[in-house]
């Protein structure tokens, strides 16, 4: 089977560890000749990068593997890139978090003010890396999970629509694998019907590989529980606040009980809970910050120390294994049916060609090919279109370097219930975020 030869974008990533192990665990499927991890910050990532190269020769001796913030090494002769950069790093993450909430506002990663900041930041991180990729290595795909993603992807197919990057998202996969421990079964045996934007969607239809329709079931436990489990197999969803998330899916489903909801949804559905159960000094960043982060930092640290990672190593993220079902997608035409961001086209029958929706895609060595979702009712059509256009008009305001822009995006978003508001905490990001935003007139 051939060897392929994957760099890592963010390589200093919280992520890069747990991917970096699923990848040696999927060597089998997916074999590497070469694995690369580049980054900006080359005193952040040359931590991991060090402790990867330990972990490596015990796992995966035959493996050519380097850290490096020069492009060119970074990208020559690649065959895939996994991009998850996270423009800004958690110093940014967690302004974007506080600064709404001072407002009165959802603080959040993806979602509201904070989402849009973010995405502010991140369309030059990912505009820059797709070019460095096209240089250097003008055959190699992007598999994009960096944030926000719906913004990503919109700015994508305005700036870059030739380019050969897929944008995808963990959240559906992660809430499959939830309904799957509901169902007592494995996601591998499930098959679902989707439609949304991304962090902005809805279940319509679970059923297991053989045709036999589970739907109802799962919706009958979201009723009581939300996705809330019995059995959790990461330790990233014993946090509290993820916690809390699962649970308020039960609040979603009581509004739209004809489908599941992704949870991002509690952001918009119900701003004024989110922001009540906030503690302004101390958001989701922080708690990563002394949690993820912390504990992915001090275990490289450690191997390092020891010069093994035999005992005490980086945990897996078996999770992550979509990424290599991805890449074989695209490598060997395997067909494989995945929840992907994507150019409407006539996907959702009732929503704008041009609008970037999350649904099923079958997805071969061509890329993504949207599976249609037929037509959706309209208390989801209205409240997708005012989300997608506050999006596209962010990317617009991004382009143009126009405040009005921006800030009518801001005024759209649900979780914004005024213009003044709107314009406030803007300007109050605006000076937060200095040069890594343009400049707004
Ligand atoms: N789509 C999904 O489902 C999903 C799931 C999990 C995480 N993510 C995203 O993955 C990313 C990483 O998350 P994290 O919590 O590990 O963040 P992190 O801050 O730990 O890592 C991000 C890394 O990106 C680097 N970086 C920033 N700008 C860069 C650039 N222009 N070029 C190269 N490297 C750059 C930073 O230096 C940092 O080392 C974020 O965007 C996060 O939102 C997405
Ligand atoms: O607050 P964080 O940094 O822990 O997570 C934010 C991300 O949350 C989602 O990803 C989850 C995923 O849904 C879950 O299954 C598992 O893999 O953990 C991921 C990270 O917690 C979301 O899809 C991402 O876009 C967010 O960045
Ligand atoms: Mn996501």
């Amino acid at each position: 089977m051939k060897k392929f030869s994957v760099v890592i974008a963010g390589g200093g990533s919280t992520f890069t560890p747990g991917i970096v192990r699923m990848l040696v665990e999927n060597l089998g499927r997916f074999p590497l000749e070469r694995l690369y991890l580049y980054d900006n910050d080359g005193e952040r990532q040359a931590i991991l990068g060090e402790a990867i190269e330990i972990m490596l020769s015990e796992e995966a001796p035959d493996i050519d593997f380097a850290y490096t913030t020069d492009p060119k090494k970074a990208f020559t002769g690649m065959d895939f890139c996994m991009a998850h950069i996270r423009v800004g790093k958690y110093a940014m993450r967690e302004l974007d978090e506080k600064i709404p909430l001072k407002h009165d506002l959802i603080g959040q990663e993806t979602c509201g003010p904070g989402g849009m900041a973010y995405g502010m930041r991140s369309i030059g991180g990912m505009m820059e890396l797709i070019d460095l990729m096209e240089q250097y290595a003008p055959e190699c795909w992007m598999l994009n999970y960096s944030n926000p993603a719906a913004i990503v992807a919109e700015a994508c197919r305005v700036l870059r629509p030739d380019s050969k990057v897929l944008n995808i998202c963990d959240m559906p996969v992660g809430t499959l694998r939830r309904m799957s421990q509901i169902l007592g079964t494995t996601p591998d045996q499930l098959e679902v019907d989707y439609f949304g934007l991304n962090h902005f969607g809805w279940w319509t239809s679970i059923r297991g590989k053989d045709g036999t329709d589970y739907t109802e079931q799962v919706k009958a436990y979201v009723k009581e529980n939300g996705y809330l489990n019995q059995v959790e197999i990461d330790t990233q969803h014993t946090d509290p606040s993820w916690q809390e998330t699962h649970k308020k899916a039960k609040d979603l489903f009581a509004v739209e009980p004809r489908f599941l909801p992704n949870t991002y949804l509690q952001y918009y559905l119900f701003p004024e809970d989110m922001v009540a159960h906030s503690n302004p000094e101390y958001t989701r960043a922080n708690e990563v910050m002394g949690g993820r982060e912390k504990e992915v930092f001090d275990t490289a640290r450690r191997i390092i120390a020891n010069g093994t990672a035999k005992e005490n190593g980086f945990h897996i993220d078996s999770h992550a294994s979509f990424i290599v079902d991805l890449a074989r997608a695209i490598a060997f035409n395997t067909h494989e049916r995945m929840i992907m961001i994507v150019e409407n086209n006539g996907a959702i029958a009732n929503f704008p060609d041009d609008a970037m929706v999350e649904v099923p895609c079958i997805v071969g060595s061509k890329g993504p090919e949207p599976i249609a979702q037929g037509k959706i009712p309209n208390f989801e059509q209205a409240l997708m279109f005012q989300q997608v256009t506050s999006e596209k008009l962010l990317v617009e305001g991004f382009i143009e370097g126009s405040y009005q822009k921006v800030w009518q995006a801001f005024t759209l978003s649900r979780t914004i219930p005024t213009a003044t508001k709107a314009r406030e905490v803007l300007d109050d990001l605006i000076v937060a975020n200095g040069d890594f935003w343009p400049e707004l007139k």
